[in-house]
């Protein structure tokens, strides 16, 4: 049987990564996951079949979870994430690989708040995990060996593509996969809106938009799929979506991309500043 895996949080992204983790074959009876409001953990533990308690109701629920975990997920806010290791620190397993999900949080900051030696791994994982078209960008702590390195990769493997980087790229893949499914979500809100704005009912509008950015994104992700090439097949030479991508050229949209992607990493680059003031 595999060995206890625990999420120490579990929302929007914990809960993506647990619902692709299960519909890749774990077993929720090895998942212990713990939030703060029982309310929350009746939904998961109801909607997963995993084991969820609240911290809001037992005190010491996340210490009980570690205890006998092999894998323990930190699925929190970056605030608080160090409260939360030295809260557990006494009561994880010496071989426990405990991965962070958190922006912006360092090795080191996690380290330090854990006990000596224990392995940890950051990761920067996204919300497509849940449908099984994440991706995710691992970086080893100092007492990380290949079998806790392998545990790691297991954990993500039938959810997506996992890749391995150095802990100084984080930001930068966290600005761009890691927030990068909003970006799409709003270049549908956006297309959306110029529907409306051609007088299509509302109903209509969020058809057209969802379904044309959902069906993009099943062509990309065609083996070997080019998102130039893709482009290229739409754009009828004299035709009408070159009206659109010269508009969109001249108001420099990958310009703005890259503005609003360095924006998410610097505020990353920030968070790590504050943490380490605390
Ligand atoms: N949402 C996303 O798309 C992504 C989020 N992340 C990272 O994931 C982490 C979580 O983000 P979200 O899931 O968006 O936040 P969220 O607010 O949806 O989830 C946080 C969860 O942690 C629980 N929690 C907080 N403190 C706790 C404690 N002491 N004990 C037990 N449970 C506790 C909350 O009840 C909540 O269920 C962040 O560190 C973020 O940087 C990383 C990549 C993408
Ligand atoms: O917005 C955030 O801070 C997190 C990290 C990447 C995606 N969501």
């Amino acid at each position: 049987m595999m060995k206890k895996i625990v999420f120490l949080g579990c929302g929007s992204m914990g809960e993506a990564i647990l619902s692709g983790m299960l519909a890749a074959g774990v077993s929720p009876q090895s998942v212990v996951v713990t939030v703060r409001r029982p309310e929350r953990a009746n939904e998961l533990a109801s909607r997963h079949g995993v084991t969820a308690l609240a911290s809001n109701e037992e005190a010491g629920a996340n210490a009980q979870a570690v205890v006998g975990a092999g894998v323990v997920i930190l699925g929190v806010k970056p605030v608080g994430i160090m409260e939360l290791c030295r809260e557990v620190a006494s009561s994880l397993e010496s071989e426990a690989v405990v991965i962070s999900v958190a922006a912006a949080v360092s090795l080191e900051q996690l380290e330090g708040a854990l006990p000596a030696g224990q392995p940890v791994v950051r990761s920067m994982p996204n919300t497509p995990l849940k449908v099984g078209r994440g991706v995710v960008a691992l970086s080893a702590g100092s007492s990380v060996d290949e079998h806790h390195l392998a545990a790691a990769h297991e954990v993500f493997d039938g959810s997506g593509v996992v890749l391995d980087i150095p802990e100084d790229q984080q930001n930068a893949v966290s600005a761009i996969s890691g927030s990068g499914p909003a970006y799409a979500f709003y270049l549908a809100e956006a297309m959306a809106a110029a529907a409306e704005n051609f007088g299509l009912a509302p109903e209509i509008a969020q058809i057209l938009a969802r379904e044309t950015v959902a069906g993009a994104g099943i062509m990309l992700a065609e083996p070997g799929a080019n998102a130039t090439l893709l482009r290229r097949a739409v754009t009828s030479p004299n035709g009408t979506t070159e009206q659109a991508i010269a508009s969109f050229d001249r108001d420099n949209l990958p310009g703005i991309v890259l503005t609003g992607a360095q924006a998410a990493a610097g505020r990353a680059a920030q968070i790590t500043e504050e943490l380490g003031r605390n």
